[in-house]
């Protein structure tokens, strides 16, 4: 561990000169280990990304992608191309695929902890950020590399400290987050002055060192607001999904390690156009920092039409459950379903912006609850609501896609094992989706993209545009 802890901070003392001797000053100090490093493998494909797109933009850079029209101005931008995200592309039908690879293909490739069956999200942010699958040795390193990067600033530990307990866990974490900007090696290398073609190698190194300390970030405010405040030490040898269930209190049961090793890897990323995704790229086009890009995209993640709908998927359903009793009919959830949609609410967990079939984040969760937890009366609740769901959604005639997304699912899962405090799940969804919109972040960095500025219109504008008269 002594030699890793030298490679991490020449790694980081290197980062001021150019990009490429320092991603081989990093190779060099892991040269024991052997494989190859993630920030080489990333610098050794950066050349030829950088080339396929500008061969792309110089051939087809006048093509026309699509056309946009008055109601999808007006409806979200739902559906309007004019986002570039590398990592990951969502299919209507299909869902989401990874680099190309479905959440079935990655539970197969990506490498495991020993005597594990799950994925290890390390290996997933090496897919979304190089395209490549790593090797078991290069997981190994990436967990160890984080566990050298994890201590927290002691004014950051305080910080949370002095939150009180009813500060929404959600406000707490992205503040913590923002707070981080302090230790920023991007931030202060711009301030000095840098060139351009090094941006890429400090919001590298930004975004290693914040994946690293967010599971003690998270692990404070979970145990301050709902046990002892006592956070336990990363263990130097154990991979990241198993140091937050540990920090969490939690890591006794293998099983919950294994499901924290699934959950962070299915919640990562979802192409770029989300709340969370959109909202890092955005705030990081204006060259703002990994620390405050991120936790600008947390606040949007803990709205609940976004990744706050798993905590109150949770809090629904146990109010259902308060009325259903044990009837788990057909009637009394129909009777249920509807009772949520004429007060004019949304069915949490049902819905999506993009997906029009069972997301496959939904599948994978259930698959996981057959094989854990069949009996569990919050599953068979979760699974007669999968049932009846679509159903009524459909003759209630609103939504576009009447079936469950990742959120119906996430909740009763971590029920299961004890941790049964709903208003914390959006800290574990963000701590996940830090590992999917900081690869993009690295790589606009890298690709030189530009600061967001789409155009806006009022309405008189565009009633102009369209020429209406109004
Ligand atoms: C990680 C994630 O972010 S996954 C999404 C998590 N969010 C949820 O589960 C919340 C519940 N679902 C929803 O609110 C929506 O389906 C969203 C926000 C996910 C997608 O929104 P949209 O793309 O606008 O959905 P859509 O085009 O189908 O909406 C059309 C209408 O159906 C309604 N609708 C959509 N989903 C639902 C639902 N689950 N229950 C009731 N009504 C719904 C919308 O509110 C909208 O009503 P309106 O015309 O009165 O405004
Ligand atoms: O894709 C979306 O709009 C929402 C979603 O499921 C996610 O961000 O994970």
């Amino acid at each position: 561990m002594a030699s890793l802890r030298i490679g991490t901070s020449a790694l980081r003392s290197s980062i001021a000169k150019p990009v490429q001797t320092a991603a081989l000053n990093g190779a060099r100090c892991y040269s024991s280990v052997k494989a190859k490093s993630l920030k080489e493998t990333f610098a050794d494909g950066l050349p030829a990304e950088i080339e396929k797109v500008k061969k792309l933009r110089k051939e087809y850079g006048n093509k026309v992608v699509g056309e946009v029209t008055l109601d999808q101005v007006y409806g979200g931008a739902r559906g309007i191309k004019s986002l570039v995200w590398e990592g990951s592309v969502l299919d209507s039908e299909e869902g989401i695929r990874f680099r190309g690879h479905t959440i079935p293909d990655v539970q197969k490739l990506l490498p495991k902890a020993p005597g594990g069956t799950e994925p290890l999200p390390e290996g997933l942010f090496w897919l979304l950020l190089t395209g490549e699958i790593p090797s078991e040795q290069q997981v190994r390193d990436l967990s160890a590399e984080w566990a050298a990067r994890s201590d927290i600033p002691k004014f950051i530990e305080e910080l949370i400290d002095r939150c009180p307990s009813t500060l929404h866990p959600m406000a707490q974490f992205s503040l913590a987050v923002t707070a981080l900007e302090h230790e920023s090696a991007f931030a202060k290398a711009y301030a000095k002055g840098i060139n351009k073609k090094e941006y890429w190698s400090y919001t590298f190194e930004d975004s290693m060192d914040l994946i690293a300390k967010l599971p003690t970030i998270a692990a404070k405010i979970y145990r301050n607001v709902y046990k002892d405040g006592k956070v336990a030490a990363i263990q130097k040898d154990k991979d990241y999904s198993f140091n937050l269930a540990n920090q969490l209190g939690f890591a006794d049961n293998k099983d919950f390690v294994e499901l924290m090793r699934l959950y962070l890897t299915i919640h990562t990323d979802h192409e770029g156009g989300n709340v969370s995704a959109h909202t890092t790229h955005l705030v990081g086009s204006a060259l703002s920092s990994p620390m405050l890009s991120l936790s600008a995209g947390l606040q949007g993640l803990a709205g609940p039409l976004h990744g706050l709908a798993n905590q109150e998927v949770l809090n629904w359903l146990t109010e259902m459950k308060k009325v259903v009793g044990n009837d788990l009919s057909d009637k009394s959830i129909t009777d249920y379903l509807w009772s949520t949609l004429n007060a004019g609410r949304v069915v949490p967990g049902y819905g999506h912006a993009v997906l029009r079939k069972t997301d496959p984040r939904y599948v994978s969760q259930r698959e996981f609850a057959l094989r854990m937890l069949p009996d569990d009366p919050m599953f068979k609740l979760v699974s007669q609501v999968y049932k009846i769901a679509p159903g009524v959604l459909t003759e209630h005639g609103k939504t576009k896609n009447p079936f469950p997304n990742v959120d119906a699912h996430s909740g009763v899962l971590l029920q299961y094992y004890g941790l049964t405090e709903a208003n914390y799940y959006t800290v574990l969804f963000g701590v996940s989706r830090a590992l999917g919109v900081l690869p993009q972040l690295i790589i606009d960095r890298a690709l030189g993209m530009p600061i967001e500025r789409p155009k806006s219109f009022s309405t008189e504008a565009y009633a102009k545009l369209v020429g209406a008269k109004l």
